[in-house]
């Protein structure tokens, strides 16, 4: 498994972070080739990995079994116009982690029924803990799929989804999500001063409490619902905290934001589609 070569077009923050948690896991260097317009992107990137770089797309996609996409979706046509030619010379598989593009689009630009795997990864890939989604279109084989999943999991854990709208959803979970948790920990911060703290003091207490409330959800096996009631002692203060933001409709905010987050989603794919 780890010895199927890769070439990454855009050598950006996700494709170096792919590429430190690939050679990490056993993955070798040299079967990695990485091309970038930037070349102070594909310097950054050779002090990550030794990996081959240059600044011809075609040359990198090469040869490669998995070409990974991991550039803006806005430069993803021009992108896809550099590579066709050597695509419809290949049955390698194009692994993409640009929000939004449909999968027919790739198809379109490659002037082929080329093997598409669609990633939604999120920024935690950044530090390896990343939460990616994927959806494969139906000319991606069994191995094609392992090796897709192999790569991301190299930077996090993935999932596989049956229906590429559901990636819709998986943009408003996972993909956005990050986001939210920093929303409510700067509230969480904002509040502990406002409760006297001083604000060093506050970011300390939350940022350790939202990654042990984030390794117990994942280690302990217990169910969130029970979690949340073994700290909710009767009568006692948690309680207070929690029927305040129930009687607020947090759940029905964090619906409606997620469901907002999924549509402007769905926009963007027939904006970029
Ligand atoms: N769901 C999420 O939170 C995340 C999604 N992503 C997606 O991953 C993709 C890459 O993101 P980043 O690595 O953060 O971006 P980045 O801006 O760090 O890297 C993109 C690279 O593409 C290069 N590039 C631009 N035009 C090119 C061309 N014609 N040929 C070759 N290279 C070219 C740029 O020079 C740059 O080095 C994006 O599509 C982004 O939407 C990335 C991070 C998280
Ligand atoms: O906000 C965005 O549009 C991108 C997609 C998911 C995370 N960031």
């Amino acid at each position: 498994m780890s010895d199927f070569s890769i070439a990454f077009i855009g050598a950006g923050n996700m494709a170096s972070s792919i590429i430190g948690g690939l050679t990490a896991s056993g993955h070798r260097a040299a079967s990695i080739h990485a091309a970038d317009v930037s070349t102070e992107s594909l310097e950054h990137l050779t002090r990550v990995a030794p990996v081959t770089t240059g600044t011809d797309n075609a040359a990198a996609a090469s040869g490669a079994d998995v070409i990974i996409l991991a550039v803006k979706p806005q430069v993803m046509a021009e992108v896809c116009a550099s590579i066709a030619p050597v695509v419809a010379e290949s049955d390698a598989l194009i692994l993409t982690i640009a929000a939004g593009v449909p999968i027919a689009s790739y198809q379109r630009w490659l002037h082929t029924a080329a093997p598409v795997v669609r990633c939604m990864p999120n920024t935690p890939s950044l530090l390896g803990s990343g939460a990616s989604g994927l959806f494969a279109s139906p000319e991606v084989s069994s191995l094609q799929r392992e090796r897709a999943q192999a790569i991301m999991d190299a930077v996090g854990t993935s999932v596989w989804v049956e229906e590429e709208q559901q990636l819709h959803a998986v943009t408003a979970v996972s993909g956005s999500g990050p986001a939210y948790f920093f929303l409510f920990m700067e509230s969480m911060v904002n509040a502990g001063e406002r409760l006297g703290l001083d604000r060093d003091t506050a970011t300390a207490l939350v940022q350790q409490t939202c990654l042990g409330a984030a390794r117990m959800a994942l280690e302990s096996g217990v169910p969130l619902d029970e979690l949340r009631q073994r700290v909710t002692s009767p009568k006692g203060t948690t309680e207070r905290a929690i029927a305040s933001f129930e009687a607020q409709g947090l759940r029905e905010l964090v619906h409606n934001a997620l469901t907002a987050c999924s549509a402007r989603s769905e926009e963007l794919s027939n904006e970029l589609g």
